[in-house]
């Protein structure tokens, strides 16, 4: 299968429990929640998402025929250090694109392969830690991973009827958003109120990389 790839680039990521670790980041493109248009954002299932999917323009992105030369891109991307190896593939919806084929020459290549979805479409088997962020009032599938990753607030969601699902991690995210200030309250009010849950600040924001 081909692969349409928004962007690929080396960094640290900034989010979750996994923050901090140098990854190369896959951004696949499009996503099944929104057209990625400004227009469509107010009717769209997901209408806060601080990214731009739409294309194979960015940096490190295009169009890869084949599993093989797309890990072989993320490895070159990772360079020669041999240990720790580790891949974050997002979106966009990363569910839409990543089949076991990818998965397995990642692996193949030394990889761990972390994940980012909306938990809208079944995860991929092979996936090595899977991030679930719900949205708004989409049906989640996905109801098992290693973190679930709240965005907050979200008026539509009960983070009580969450905490059933079956994950190791429940981490509470900030809002990027006009009043941001008012999120980061909600936050950490959460964080507060429901020990259950851990505050995930977006580090790569603060530091200033992609
Ligand atoms: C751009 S999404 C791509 C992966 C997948 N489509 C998803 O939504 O999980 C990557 C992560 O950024 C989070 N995110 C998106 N927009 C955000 C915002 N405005 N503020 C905080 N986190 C945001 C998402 O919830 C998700 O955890
Ligand atoms: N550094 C960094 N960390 C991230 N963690 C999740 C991200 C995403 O957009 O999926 C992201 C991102 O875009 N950059
Ligand atoms: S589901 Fe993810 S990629 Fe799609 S619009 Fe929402 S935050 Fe953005
Ligand atoms: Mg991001």
């Amino acid at each position: 299968m081909s692969y349409a790839v928004k962007e690929a680039f080396l960094t640290l990521q900034g989010e979750g429990v996994q923050s901090g670790s140098r990854a190369v980041f896959l951004r696949f493109a499009g996503c099944n929640l929104w057209s990625g248009r400004e227009q469509d954002r107010a009717e769209a299932q997901c209408n806060f998402c601080d990214t731009d999917f739409v294309g194979t323009d960015g940096e490190g992105g295009g169009k890869f025929a084949d599993a093989d030369a797309l890990a072989a891109h993320v490895a070159t991307l990772w360079g020669e250090k041999a240990d720790k190896r580790l891949v974050v593939v997002t979106g966009g919806e990363p569910m839409l694109q990543l089949d076991k084929a990818l998965i397995d020459v990642l692996h193949a290549h030394g990889f761990r392969v972390a994940v980012e979805s909306n938990g809208t479409l079944p995860a991929t088997p092979g996936i090595d830690w899977l991030c679930i962020s719900p949205k708004g009032s989409t049906e989640v599938v996905q109801r098992r991973g290693d973190e679930l990753k709240l965005v907050w607030p979200q008026p539509e969601i009960d983070p009580a009827a969450l905490e059933e699902w079956d994950f190791r991690h429940f981490l509470v995210q900030p809002m990027d958003c006009a009043d941001g200030k008012a999120a980061m309250d909600a936050a950490i009010a959460l964080a507060m109120e429901r020990p259950k849950w851990r505050l995930s600040l977006q580090a790569h924001k603060v530091v200033g990389l992609p």
